[in-house]
């Protein structure tokens, strides 16, 4: 997680996926999905509810396997390594709902997250994750105790002490304020521009994209339909009649 610097458009990508297809329960939910990013580059993807954005990621990190299409990281083809193999390569995961481990403590946690990566992580590491998203709780306060703002933390720090080249974050002001979204904001711009961190994130809120990310791709009902700076995305008829009328419609109903 060294260095730092925008992306460039000729570095190679970092992490990317090439013409995924996926079926579930006998449906097909992907029908050709690509994306790539690059160290320091942030990627945002949105679509409304049910377009496959947290099935693309359930694919991107190992959870399942898609029918065709592969995933690479740094060039190799990881799409049949499981999930864990991914995440100590460096690809790491976040999740819509911050579940931390509610029979544990905070310094428990920490514990538990140093232990499960070879070789060990240090409490340095510990503190290094802590740090970098300003996570200040007691380390014997039980994480079911812990607002949802200080979940997320916890769970960043666990993932960030493994310094991480690229996160594959699922929507990760959910159930936030709007000052703690600018929190995440912030850290997220602080992981992409100074260390260099690539990011992938499906985020509802336009807002939130508009000050962080690089590059926009729109996914509808299981394809690509638009991808751009958001400034185009945004004059893009197709992207409002899959994107806007939908949130139209569910704030009317
Ligand atoms: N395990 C499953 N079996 C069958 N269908 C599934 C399964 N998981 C998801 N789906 C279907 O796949 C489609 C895409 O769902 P997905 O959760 O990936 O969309 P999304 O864009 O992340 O939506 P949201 O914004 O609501 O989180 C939906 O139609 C969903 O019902």
């Amino acid at each position: 997680m060294a260095g730092g610097g925008a992306a460039r458009s000729d570095d190679p990508p970092l992490f990317a996926c090439e013409d995924i297809r996926l079926e579930l329960g006998g449906r097909s939910i992907l029908h050709g999905i690509s994306l790539e990013v690059r160290p320091g580059e942030v990627l945002g993807i949105i679509g409304p509810n049910g377009a496959g954005k947290t099935s693309l990621f359930e694919v991107l990190s190992g959870r399942i396997q898609p029918k065709s299409g592969r995933v690479l990281f740094r060039g190799e083809d990881v799409t049949r390594l499981p999930l864990h193999v991914r995440a100590r390569m460096g690809v790491g995961r976040t999740y819509q709902t911050p579940v931390v481990p509610d029979e544990l403590t905070v310094g428990q946690t920490f514990k538990a997250a140093r232990q499960a990566y070879r070789p060990y992580l240090t409490r340095f590491d510990a503190e290094y994750g802590a740090e970098l998203v300003h996570l200040n709780v007691d380390h014997d306060e039980p994480t079911s105790r812990l607002e949802t703002m200080n979940r997320r933390k916890l769970l960043l720090a666990c993932l960030l002490m493994r310094r991480p080249p690229i996160l594959l974050m699922d929507e990760p002001a959910a159930g936030l304020i709007n000052s703690e979204v600018d929190e995440i904001d912030h850290l997220i711009r602080m992981l992409s521009k100074e260390m260099n961190v690539a990011v992938v994130i499906v985020e509802h809120r336009i807002e939130l994209l508009e000050t962080i990310a690089d590059r926009v791709m729109v996914m509808d009902a299981g394809e690509v339909i638009a991808s751009g700076s958001l400034t185009d995305i945004l004059r893009d008829p197709k992207v409002h009649a899959a994107y806007f009328e939908t949130m139209d419609d569910e704030a009317a109903a």
